[in-house]
């Protein structure tokens, strides 16, 4: 018997591939039912490849509820409907669709044929691939004779491996920080698909007692250049303050930014926020939920660091759910109310009001 190339890729190697040639803008084989399909984001295809991709009047634009709802399309598919798509289709006009920058300005963007019925499974499958490669929620697909050469193939099997990325330490460094110069930094890396994310251990915590921790997430705009949309800025910094107050804590940092919709879309939702859109509104338009993070990440890392009760520092009920889901205790909340200004004042608002966040 032959055994299979050790040099082969495993199934969260190849949805790993299958993300990053999605942000390239390479088309994608999707595999599993009777048929197989081509998908390539609507965001990134090139002319030749649109053509190529929609030729044979098979073609569609798959979007999310979310963008379908905003564009007053009917949903047959749940979370996603199914556009049919003409022959060399306008780039203007599918640039319309996607995109919501000229909503306002260009309202009237059909008329649209919603596909019923068919295997949607592909479509959602391509959706998915593209949420991940942090790129608009838009794939053009069809169905498929055989594969081109060079196109990767994966199965809709595959697609399972989305959630089940396990994260590995890498390596731990001492790290003096303004808050307390004995901390440390350690890195973890995931075996497939999704970024490397962070601990800053914070002086000495008493593994004995529940560690005062904060799980954060990425926010450039806020962390690095302070800016005053959001309150992540002073909420990292109050955090690292008051674990080294407290004799030690752990700050998880995710790499999960803009809610998990990466920084370009964070950007388009910030210019649809220009436009008068709420954050939850303006993620909506964009084709994404409310919010796109794996929190799960925070209980693993914790997990590997043996830790398995903390205090945690926040004001979001989900993240006290998903610590609870991996199994480590949340003893205690510590609230996080911090550096509220006249630019984030409404942001904070809609955090309470419509996302849930406790006081
Ligand atoms: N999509 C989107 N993301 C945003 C926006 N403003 C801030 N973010 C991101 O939101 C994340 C911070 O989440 P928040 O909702 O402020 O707070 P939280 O982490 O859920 O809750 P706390 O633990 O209570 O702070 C970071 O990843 C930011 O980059 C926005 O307007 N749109
Ligand atoms: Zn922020």
């Amino acid at each position: 018997m032959v055994s299979p190339s050790p040099f082969l890729p495993d199934r969260a190697e190849r949805l790993a591939r299958a993300v990053s040639d999605m942000r390239l803008g390479l088309a994608v084989a999707i595999g599993g039912g009777d048929t197989t399909w081509l998908a390539i984001s609507a965001e990134r295809a090139d002319p030749a490849r649109l053509d190529a991709m929609t030729e044979t009047g098979t073609a569609h634009l798959a979007v999310t509820a979310r963008r379908a709802e905003t564009l007053k399309i009917s949903v047959y598919d749940g979370d996603m409907a199914r556009l049919s798509l003409p022959r060399a289709v306008d780039r203007a006009w599918l640039g319309g669709v996607i995109d919501p920058a000229n909503d306002l300005a260009q309202p009237m963007k059909g008329p649209f044929l919603a596909l019923r019925g068919g295997d949607a499974a592909p479509s959602r499958a391509a959706l998915l691939l593209l949420r991940k490669a942090e790129l608009l929620p838009a794939a053009i697909v069809a169905p498929v004779e055989s594969v081109p050469e060079g196109v990767l193939r994966i199965s809709l099997s595959d697609m399972a491996a989305v959630s089940q990325t396990t994260l590995a330490h890498v390596v731990s460094a001492r790290l003096p920080i303004a808050a307390e110069v004995n901390s440390a930094l350690q890195i973890f890396r995931p075996d497939g698909l999704g970024d490397e994310h962070y601990a800053v251990v914070v002086g000495k915590p008493d593994r004995s007692a529940p560690v005062l921790t904060r799980l954060h997430s990425a926010c450039f705009t806020g962390d690095v250049l302070g800016s005053l949309k959001c309150d992540c800025g002073p909420q990292l910094n109050a955090a690292l303050r008051q674990m080294a107050q407290a004799g030690g804590g752990v700050l998880l940092y995710l790499n999960q930014e803009g809610r998990g919709i990466g920084l370009a879309n964070k950007m388009r939702a910030y210019s649809l926020q220009d436009q008068g859109f709420d954050t939850v509104e303006a993620n909506h338009r964009l084709g994404f939920d409310d919010d796109e993070r794996n929190f799960g990440l925070g209980g693993q890392i914790l997990r590997q660091m043996r830790i398995g009760r903390i205090k945690l520092m926040t004001n979001n009920p989900r993240k006290l759910a998903a610590f609870d889901a991996e199994g480590i205790e949340v003893v205690e909340r510590v609230p996080l109310w911090v550096g509220e200004g006249d630019f984030n004042r409404d942001y904070l608002r809609v955090k309470h009001e419509r996302s849930g966040h406790l006081e």
